[in-house]
């Protein structure tokens, strides 16, 4: 499993470190140097005489960036560090400079220095002094009355010129490799003044050059905020991101997860402390599926399997009814039990003949898919709703069944299935406008307030599938294939999720996921790289499992 930690936990973990005098910067910008050195030879670059840029922000995450300069220095690349702050980590910045490395002041100098350096701030500040070519103090005393400093409060926006930001981008152009150390887990609010400039001229840059640049990011692509999901602002896009002690939020989600490239976690000593700490993010990997699989023993028979209900499929829609069923059936629980229309249940039967139409006992019913919005309860629905042992997948026009009241499902099995639009029609529904655009910005967020309004596990469907409980973690699954996008992928997931639900006692929001890994897994073997359908993806699932039980 891969676990993602708010800041404020990562920040917990490291305090009583640091305070016992463990070199964790030190070790942090190893590993930057040390990934950005294998990723370049990966690519066959010669490191001796290879250029490299650092970008500079002024907090720690900065600081990383300069003792990384430092290390890349001594392996013989040529290495320019960009101080996008008049104040710098002062050690990090003297290391710099004892290893060579080009330092490029970027911001204007600031109003003429007020009296006498307090002398425990002496070398800091003759550090940044010496290399920025004016004082640093007075950035340094309104950092300390704001909290910020100037660039933070948008003024540098202001003074960030095109001649400023000439020779960071000259300097960009001439690198193979940008380390980008703008900002890290102290990020609030998009990147602004000239970090903000130079990510967006940066970004252009990239999208232009015939030979990419290697973007190694530090802790976290700057402009991304650690503990959510939304993507804030411009974001300088990275290829690889070493982070730091233990994924953050936004590693995990979407669409901010997408920024980051190939993520390496670094603990930096501090595994066993921070796997202490509550995460908030969870991704199963296979063998977190194998163990929750429900695999038949000796013992079994179809009723301890589980009985699987659908009311599904409807006569403008009949196909989700077969969808469904089908991925019910390869998901493998007891029986499934369709009790949808007839026309829809003649389909079925014809392509699926193990499915049973009699109404009977059912552990989980799968209800809404293929049935449209507004459409009245069916009977069978209703019963189950009303029936606090069955456990509910509530997909589509099923979403409009449920109660109004979210204590009502409290202590319920329920998992929703809905992609953007729906989520947008359900939290409408229940005093909370919002457009598909903005859930589709960030998915984690409108998920999670939807599993408060509902009392529900909410299973968001996009192109990284989230899941949230309505205890406030989420689960977000980035297994499929752009192939998936196609009618009735939706029905065949919602067939799977219910047929463990129906054979396994596990909690919702864990079998919701572990459902989205198995339909993205079935959804990328059926594609191979080519267009499929819905049938498709149902007829791989067996596969699918068959490779996750394997581990
Ligand atoms: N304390 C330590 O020794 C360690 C710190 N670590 C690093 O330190 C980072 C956290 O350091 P900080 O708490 O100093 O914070 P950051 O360095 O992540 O962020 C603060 C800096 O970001 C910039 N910034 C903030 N808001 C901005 C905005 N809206 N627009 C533009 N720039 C903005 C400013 O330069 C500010 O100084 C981690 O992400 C990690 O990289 C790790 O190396 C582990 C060890
Ligand atoms: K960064």
């Amino acid at each position: 499993m891969r676990l993602a930690y708010r800041a404020e936990s990562i920040r917990a973990v490291e305090a009583p470190a640091l305070a016992a005098g463990e070199p964790l910067m030190e070790r942090a910008a190893y590993a930057v140097a040390s990934a950005a050195v294998a990723e370049a030879r990966r690519r066959g670059l010669a490191l001796v005489g290879a250029r490299a840029l650092v970008l500079v922000g002024g907090g720690n995450n900065g600081g990383d960036g300069l003792f990384a300069a430092a290390y890349l220095a001594r392996r013989g690349l040529l290495v320019t560090a960009a101080l996008l702050r008049e104040r710098v980590h002062p050690e990090g910045l003297a290391a710099a400079r004892r290893a060579g490395v080009r330092l490029l002041p970027t911001t204007t100098p600031p109003p003429p220095p007020p009296p006498a350096p307090t002398p425990d701030r002496a070398a800091g500040r003759a550090d940044a002094e010496a290399s920025s070519g004016h004082s640093a103090e007075s950035a340094e005393s309104a950092d300390s009355a704001q909290g910020v400093d100037s660039a933070d409060r948008g003024e540098s926006a202001d003074r960030a010129d095109r001649a400023e930001l000439a020779p960071v981008l000259a300097a960009a152009e001439a690198a193979e490799i940008w380390v980008d150390a703008i900002a890290g887990i102290g990020l609030t609010g998009g990147l602004r003044g000239v970090s903000g400039e130079v990510a967006r001229a940066l970004n252009e840059r990239r999208e232009r050059s015939a030979v990419a640049p290697l973007v190694v990011a530090v802790d976290l692509p700057s402009g991304l905020e650690a503990d959510g999901g939304a993507v804030p602002g411009e974001v300088l896009r990275a290829d690889i991101t070493v982070t730091m002690i233990g994924l953050k939020p936004a590693l995990l989600l979407p669409p901010a997860a997408a920024e980051a490239g190939d993520v390496q976690v670094v603990d930096l000593g501090l595994a066993e402390a921070v796997a202490a700490r509550p995460a908030v993010v969870r991704r199963l990997l296979d063998a977190d599926v194998a163990d929750l699989w429900p695999v038949p023993g000796p013992a079994d028979h179809k009723y301890t399997r589980g009985v699987l209900g659908l009311v599904a499929g409807s006569d403008a829609y009949p196909g989700a009814a077969v969808l469904s069923s089908s991925g019910a059936l390869r998901t493998g629980c007891g029986m499934v039990r369709y009790l949808g229309p007839a026309g829809a249940a003649r389909m079925v039967l014809a392509r699926h003949p193990e499915v049973v139409t009699a109404p009977g006992r059912v552990q989980a019913m799968v209800m809404g898919s293929g049935i449209a919005a507004g459409e009245p309860v069916p009977e069978a629905a209703a019963q189950a709703i009303a029936d606090p042992g069955v456990a509910l997948v509530v997909d589509a026009g099923g979403l409009d069944w449920l109660p109004a009241d979210p204590t009502a499902l409290a202590r319920r099995r329920v998992v929703l299935t809905p992609h953007a639009g729906e989520l947008a029609r359900l939290l409408d529904g229940r005093g909370e406008p919002v457009e598909r655009a903005a859930i589709e910005a960030d998915p984690g967020r409108w998920a999670q307030r939807a599993a408060e309004l509902t009392g529900a596990v909410v299973l968001l469907k996009g192109p990284v599938t989230v899941v949230a409980g309505p205890e406030g973690a989420w689960y977000s699954q980035a297994d499929g294939t752009g192939w998936l996008a196609t009618a009735g992928s939706g029905d065949v997931l919602a067939g799977i999720v219910g047929a463990l639900l129906a054979g396994s006692d596990g909690p919702p929001a864990v079998l919701a996921a572990a459902g989205a890994l198995v339909h993205g897994r079935a959804g990328v073997l059926a594609a191979h790289g080519a267009p499929i359908t819905a049938s498709d993806v149902a007829a791989s699932v067996p596969e699918a499992i068959r490779g996750i039980l394997a581990h």
